[in-house]
């Protein structure tokens, strides 16, 4: 399927969106929403995928929102289009997606990589939040999810100065789960996909709701709500070939069933 503002393409198992607006940086405008739902629902729904991968350019993952499309939107617009809702969709995807950043994550592109389910870094990416020099503040989540990654104190430091953080510092506060040279970033985030495309596709799939779950369960309702899914994965066929093969010392061949 071919796209206005995203390269989708099949590699394999795994499904890899390249944000293609270069000359804006990456920008996210409304085409680009609209299109990366469309094809993270579409490799979603492929039976042939197992994990996603969402990239940017090597100067940028994504330089934020689009500023020059949102700028002389009203209030009133703005609230009842319910601005940036759409993006809620993305983050429904129930196959893993990882994001691979190079460049400058910035705004709404350091925040569409925290919508996805980790962050592999460039050493050459830089993550910021700089709404606060536009005069606004994150509205794709950054100030829920930042906090929530890297705590309150740094979280803070990043909204309320707007100064960009280096993929160093990024992977020290829990931010991004790796960092790799910027030279080997999609192959390495293309291992990592591949690597879970190979699993049990219902475990992984289990498995990423049982984290994210984490975030809005107590710990005694996170724990048990963990144990029954852990139980129900007994009904899988492929928990019986997973620790069959460990058993006869082979490599399981998972059915996703
Ligand atoms: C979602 C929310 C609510 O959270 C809000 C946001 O995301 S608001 C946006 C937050 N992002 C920013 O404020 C970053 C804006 N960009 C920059 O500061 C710089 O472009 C840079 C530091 C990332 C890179 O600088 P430089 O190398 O000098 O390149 P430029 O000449 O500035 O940019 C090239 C080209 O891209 C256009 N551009 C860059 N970012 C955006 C953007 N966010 N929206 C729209 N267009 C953007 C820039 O205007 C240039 O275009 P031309 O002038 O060449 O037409």
């Amino acid at each position: 399927m071919a796209y206005e503002t995203i390269i989708a393409e099949t590699r394999g198992k795994v499904g890899l969106i390249t944000l293609n607006r270069p000359k804006a940086l990456n920008a996210l405008n409304s085409q680009v929403l609209a299109d990366i739902v469309a094809a993270a629902k579409a490799f979603d729904a492929d039976d042939g995928v197992g994990a996603m991968v969402v990239t940017g350019s090597e100067k940028a993952f994504a330089a934020g929102a689009d500023i020059k499309e949102m700028q002389a939107k009203s209030y009133v617009e703005a609230y009842l289009e319910d601005f940036f809702v759409g993006w809620e969709e993305f983050t429904r995807a129930r196959k893993p997606v990882i994001a691979a950043v190079a460049g400058y994550a910035l705004g709404g592109g350091c925040e569409l990589a925290m919508m996805c389910d980790f962050i592999i870094a460039a050493d050459s990416a830089k993550f910021g939040q700089p709404e606060i020099t536009l005069g606004v503040m994150p509205g794709m989540g950054g100030s829920q999810r930042l906090t929530r990654f890297v705590g309150k104190s740094k979280a803070m430091d990043m909204v309320l100065t707007g100064r960009m953080m280096d993929a160093t510092e990024a992977e020290r506060s829990g931010l991004v789960s790796r960092v790799v040279p910027a030279a080997d970033l999609v192959e390495e985030a293309m291992k990592a996909a591949e690597k879970i495309a190979d699993f049990s596709l219902p475990a992984v799939i289990m498995a990423k709701e049982a984290v994210n779950r984490s975030y809005d369960l107590t710990l005694a309702e996170g724990l048990r709500f963990e144990r029954r899914v852990f139980h129900s994965m007994f009904a899988l066929d492929d928990q019986k070939e997973g620790m069959a093969a460990f058993a006869e010392k082979r490599k399981p061949a998972f059915r996703n069933r």
